[in-house]
């Protein structure tokens, strides 16, 4: 199972945003941060800004909807070019219906847990996903500290993962950084959304090879690996 490195553009220069993305070369996706000052205490972008960056930029874009109602918006970050689309379970009122239609548009469907959101109660929901994203910080602004207390969380979810013998992608979004990916790793995500830790660096495409370099380390041996 690859490793994953998806830089979060909440942390990019968003007047220059085509340019940004090209500074992250080699990277997996671009991992865009929609806010509605609902969902969360902050406002970034929408559909228009999503379908010329997904013409501008030669890297995918994996759009994570922190909003309201994503059972209205998700299917047209479908169709502004977005190839994965992530809805949080605490906000979509159908997600089952929603990761159908997101996947029958032609994106991954994925689905993201907030913090104190526990992973039991959607286990029977994981088939209908291709991704599962779990927050290590409380969604809204970049630049948070990493909270340790969600590594018991990422284990048991890849622990359902591998019960169930899916192919589902599990990544994990906030406070990812050198000094906290190969704890993340170890515990089973194998996707990471880097926002800071690739674009408060001098070089972008650099901390995305370091950050890849250190999660390959510990996934070539981690236990979850090499039962898969
Ligand atoms: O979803 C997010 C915030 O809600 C961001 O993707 C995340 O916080 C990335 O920023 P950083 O890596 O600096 O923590």
């Amino acid at each position: 199972m690859a490793v994953q490195i998806n830089p979060s553009i909440l942390s990019a220069d968003f007047a220059r945003l085509a340019d940004e993305a090209e500074a992250v070369r080699g990277a997996d996706w671009l991992h865009v941060d929609v806010m509605d000052n609902h969902f969360v205490p902050n406002l970034t972008l929408g559909v228009p800004i999503v379908e010329s960056l997904s013409k501008a930029a030669s890297t995918p874009l994996d759009c994570h909807l922190m909003i309201e109602d994503p059972d209205r918006w998700a299917p047209q970050y479908v169709e502004a070019g977005a190839g994965s689309v992530t809805f949080h379970a605490e906000a979509a009122a159908a997600p089952v219906r929603l990761a159908r239609e997101i996947r029958a548009k032609g994106a991954r469907a994925s689905m993201a847990l907030k913090p104190a959101t526990p992973i039991e109660p959607y286990e029977d929901l994981l088939p209908e996903l291709d991704m599962l994203l779990i927050m290590t910080v409380e969604p809204g602004f970049g630049g948070q500290a990493f909270l340790d207390i969600m590594l018991p969380k990422i284990r048991r979810t890849r622990e359902l993962i591998s019960k169930h013998g899916l192919e589902l992608w599990l990544q994990v979004d906030g406070g990812v950084a050198e000094s906290t990916i190969e704890r993340c790793a170890e515990a089973g995500a194998d996707v990471f959304v880097a926002g800071s830790a690739v674009y408060g660096k001098d070089d972008p495409a650099a901390a995305v090879r370091a950050l890849r370099a250190r999660a390959e380390d510990v996934t070539a041996s981690a236990a979850w690996a090499c039962a898969h």
